[in-house]
Parts: structure tokens; sequence; C-alpha cells
């Protein structure tokens, strides 16, 4: 099939990549001339793995290609997908500004039976006021699908390759049945291709979202109340997550989720519910209860340092979101930053990928250091707020000889407890109870 790609962030790049690696004609387009420029030189502006490889090897089949001409890719496409950003708004329902501008762009060019495809996150009845401004704009019934997408960023290709499931949102069976085809390599093992109406579909994104951000805000509660009352909330996961009916995934405690799409899915959906005369306590709670966990190492530093935080120097491992990723929009680590900066405090920062994102907004506020340990040196402590590998093993001998005093202050749980009593360490954790030498 030929396929356009409108917008060629984390979604566009990985969907537009994985659509021509199974043998589709895609042109990716972006508003964006540097990012299109680089990409035609193989150059991927983000850290996704497995993404690289896989754009320069459908670009050189031809089968991949990137413009800044809207016109002359929508003109020749019988899917015309739109990946554009859909962020959070002032009032905090989603700014579609992005979305229209395409879809006011695309409109003199669409062929008459080609389908525009919504891949980006959007309200419900964002797909019915497409269709009607396409309506309007061409003179005729355009085919509007919409085709939520529920990839992770840093497993985006696996994820878009072996999806649990594929939702369809269509008005025309027709419609539908090309969208299985184009789908059909991607689900080969015999996972659900579901087909719904467009609200179903864009709803069923935004409660998806909304559900997994609820159980780590759940968690993260409950790690609270242990870390007061006694226990440790691994335990409590483990015996909760044996119960088939409850189960494991996404109850990880740490210092609050963060990235691209949680934080404002979960306020836009809260402006759904606002919309619809329904008061949203629960995804405010959730919301809320977030916020607040972003600043849980903040407040266990300074319950260590009586806070008094001034000319103390910290190291931080970890700036993304989320490991596997450079992406730091919505990321805890800023917050914790921010505080420390503000509380007069020196800040040593080392990630993987994510820090020249990190230098582009703090420039010489912070020191930067290639290697994890390199961080340590002269640092009063050393505070984790991304569970990327490499962190998980240090040579804790070298992490005590190198801190000035071995304190760790731990968001994502790496180590163990009892190990860290014996090797001396003071070691705050999430959810379990503070150790001490
Ligand atoms: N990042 C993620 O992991 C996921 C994101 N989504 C949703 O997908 C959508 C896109 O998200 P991301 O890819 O993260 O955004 P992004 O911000 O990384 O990329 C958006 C791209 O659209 C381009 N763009 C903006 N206006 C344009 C225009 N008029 N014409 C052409 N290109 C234009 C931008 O230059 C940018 O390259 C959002 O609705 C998001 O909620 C859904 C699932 C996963
Ligand atoms: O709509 C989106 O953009 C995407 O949002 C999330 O994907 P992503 O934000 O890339 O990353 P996640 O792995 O979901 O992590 C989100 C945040 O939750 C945190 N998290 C995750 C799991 C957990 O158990 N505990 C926890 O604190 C992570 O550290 C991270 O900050 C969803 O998992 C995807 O299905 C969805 O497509």
């Amino acid at each position: 099939m030929k396929i356009a790609m409108v917008g060629t962030g984390y979604v566009g790049l990985v969907t537009g990549t994985c659509f021509a690696d199974s043998g589709n004609q895609v042109t990716c387009v972006d508003i964006n001339a540097a990012k299109v420029a680089a990409l035609q030189e193989g150059k991927i502006p983000i850290f996704e793995p497995g993404l690289e490889e896989l754009v320069v090897r459908n670009s050189e089949a031809g089968r991949l290609l990137f413009t800044t001409d809207l016109a002359a890719a929508v003109k020749d496409a019988e899917l015309v997908y739109l990946g554009v950003g859909t962020p959070q708004g002032d009032d905090g329902a989603a700014d579609l500004s992005a979305l229209w501008a395409v879809v006011d762009g695309l409109a003199p060019h669409l062929q008459p039976d080609a389908a525009v495809v919504i891949k980006s996150t959007v309200p419900v009845g964002t797909n019915a006021q497409a269709y009607a401004r396409l309506k309007e704009l061409t003179g005729r019934e355009c085919h509007v699908a919409s085709n939520p997408e529920f990839l992770k960023e840093g497993a985006a290709i696996d994820d878009f390759m072996k999806p649990d499931r594929v939702v369809v949102g269509v008005r025309d069976e027709k419609v539908g049945e090309k969208l299985r085809r184009l789908y059909a390599p991607f689900l080969r093992t015999e996972k659900p291709f579901l087909v719904m109406s467009p609200e179903s579909a864009e709803l069923t994104k935004y409660v998806a979202n909304a559900m997994l951000a609820t159980k780590i805000s759940f968690i993260n509660t409950m790690a609270n109340l242990t870390e007061k009352l006694g226990g440790d909330i691994n335990d409590v996961r483990r015996g909760i997550g044996h119960d088939s009916r409850i189960g494991f995934s996404f109850l990880f405690p740490g210092v609050g989720y963060g990235g691209s799409c949680f934080p404002k899915d979960v306020r836009a959906l809260e402006a759904m519910f606002a919309r619809a005369g329904i008061d949203p306590v629960m995804l405010q709670a959730v919301d809320k209860i977030n916020e607040e966990q972003k600043s849980t190492l903040l407040e266990k530093i300074n319950d260590y340092y009586s806070d008094d935080l001034a000319g103390k120097t910290f190291a931080i491992w970890g700036l993304a979101f989320k490991p596997r990723t450079d992406d730091i929009r919505e990321a805890p680590a800023l917050v914790l930053i921010e505080k420390l900066l503000a509380a007069g405090a020196k800040v040593r920062v080392h990630d993987p990928e994510a820090t020249e994102n990190v230098a582009a907004i703090y420039g010489d506020k912070l020191i930067y250091c290639d290697l994890p340990l390199e961080t340590l040196e002269g640092a009063d402590a050393l505070a984790i707020n991304t569970e990327w590998a490499e962190f998980r093993q240090p040579d804790m001998n070298e992490v005590k000889r190198l801190l000035s005093a071995p304190v760790i202050f731990d968001g994502r749980n790496l180590y163990d407890c009892a190990t860290m009593k014996d090797l001396g360490f003071t070691y705050y954790s999430i959810g379990r109870q503070t150790v001490r030498p």
C-alpha cells in the first residue's frame, strides 16, 4: 500500500518505518525541516533501540522516504496516517492545533478513495470532527478512521511489530478490511484485530493509559503507607501479584510516572469527564498522587540532612523518564534537580542517553558525567531516578569509596535492603524501611 505518515516523532517514525518494513511504500512527512534532512541521511533524532537500523534498511530499499512536502506525499497515498503531537493545552485538554493544521493542509490533495487514519491520541469526537471538516473542505464524504497506538518508548519496535491487539475505529467496513490487511503481518500470532466505532477507539486509548497510570499511583500510595507503618512493598507486590485477577504488571513503585503520555492523557481524560458533566475525582487523585510522588526522594533527602542541603553535592543516576529512552518529558528527575538546585545544592548527573536533552535545559547549572561512578566523585550522596540496567549491579565497594558518605536514595528499589545494611550504607528506597548502618 502507498502510505503517507504525517508527523515523524516517536510514534510516526516507528509506525512509518514498521509499515515500510512489511513491504509498503511509505512517505513520512514532517514540518521540521532539520528533522527531515537528518532522516534523509539515515540519522535518527531520538534514541529508540533498533530504530536506526530499520530506518536505514528500508530507506536503502526505497520503501521509506522523508519529506516536508505534505501535498506530494498525500496525492498518491491510499492511507494518510496522522501522527502529530497532541500535547496538553493550557486548560488540561489535548491541544489539537497541529492535527487541524494537517487536516486543512491535506484536504485539497486527498484521493477520493483514500482514508485518513488518526494514529495520534485524540479526545472522543475528534474523528467525527475531522470527518465533518474534510467534508466541508473537499465537498465530499471522506473516510476517516482511528487507529490508536499502544507502543512504549524504549520497546517501540517490538511493541509495534508484536502488538497485544490492534484497535481500529471505522465507519466503513471496507476501510476496516484495508487496515486489517495492513496489520496482518504483525498479527500472525493470533493477536486480535478489534474493529469498533471511532468514538470507542478514541476512548480505548485514554482508558488504557488511565488504567496503567492508576495502577502506578495505586502502588505508590500503598508504598507510602508501608514506609510509615512497616513492611516491604516488594513483598506486598508479590503477595498481590500472584492473584491472577491482579497480576504483576505496572505495579512497580517508584518516583512517579513521567513521559509525554500518561500525565497529559490522564489530564485530557479529566477534561473529557468535565465536558461530560461528571466529576473526574478518581483521575484527579491519580494525577495528584503522581505529582506528589515526584518529590518523594527530595523528602527523604531532606529527612536525612534535616532540610539543610546548601553546599551539599548530589550524584544523580538516571534522567530519562524511564530506561532505554532519551525522553525527559515530565521526567521525575527534573523535579528533583530543580528542587536540589533551589535548595543550594550542587548536582552531578549521569544518564546513558538523556544527558544532552537535560544539558539543553540546564546548561552549566549541572555537572555532566560520562560514567555512573564518575558522578560519585566528591558527592555526598547518590539519588537514583531511572532503572537503567547498568545501575543494577554497580561495584558497591567502589560506590562507597567514591561517595564522601555511604548514602543512597533509591527511587526504583534497585538493591536488596539486607545487602545494603551489610555493606554499611544508609539506604532509603520506596515503600521499604530505611536501612541504617
Ligand atoms: N510517544 C509515545 O510513546 C506515544 C505517543 N502517542 C501519541 O502519538 C502522538 C504523537 O506523539 P509523539 O510521536 O511522541 O510526538 P512527537 O512530538 O515526538 O512528534 C510529533 C511530530 O509531529 C511533527 N509535526 C507537528 N506539526 C506538524 C505538521 N503540521 N505537519 C507535519 N508534522 C508536524 C513534529 O515536528 C514532530 O516531529 C501523540 O498524540 C501521542 O499522544 C501514542 C502512543 C505512544
Ligand atoms: O500513550 C503512550 O504514549 C504510551 O504510554 C505508555 O508508554 P511510555 O510512556 O512510553 O512508558 P511506560 O513504560 O508506560 O512508562 C511510563 C512511566 O510509568 C513509570 N512506571 C511504569 C511501570 C511501573 O510499574 N511503574 C512505573 O513507575 C515509568 O517509570 C515511566 O515513568 C504506555 O505504556 C503505552 O502503552 C502507551 O502507548
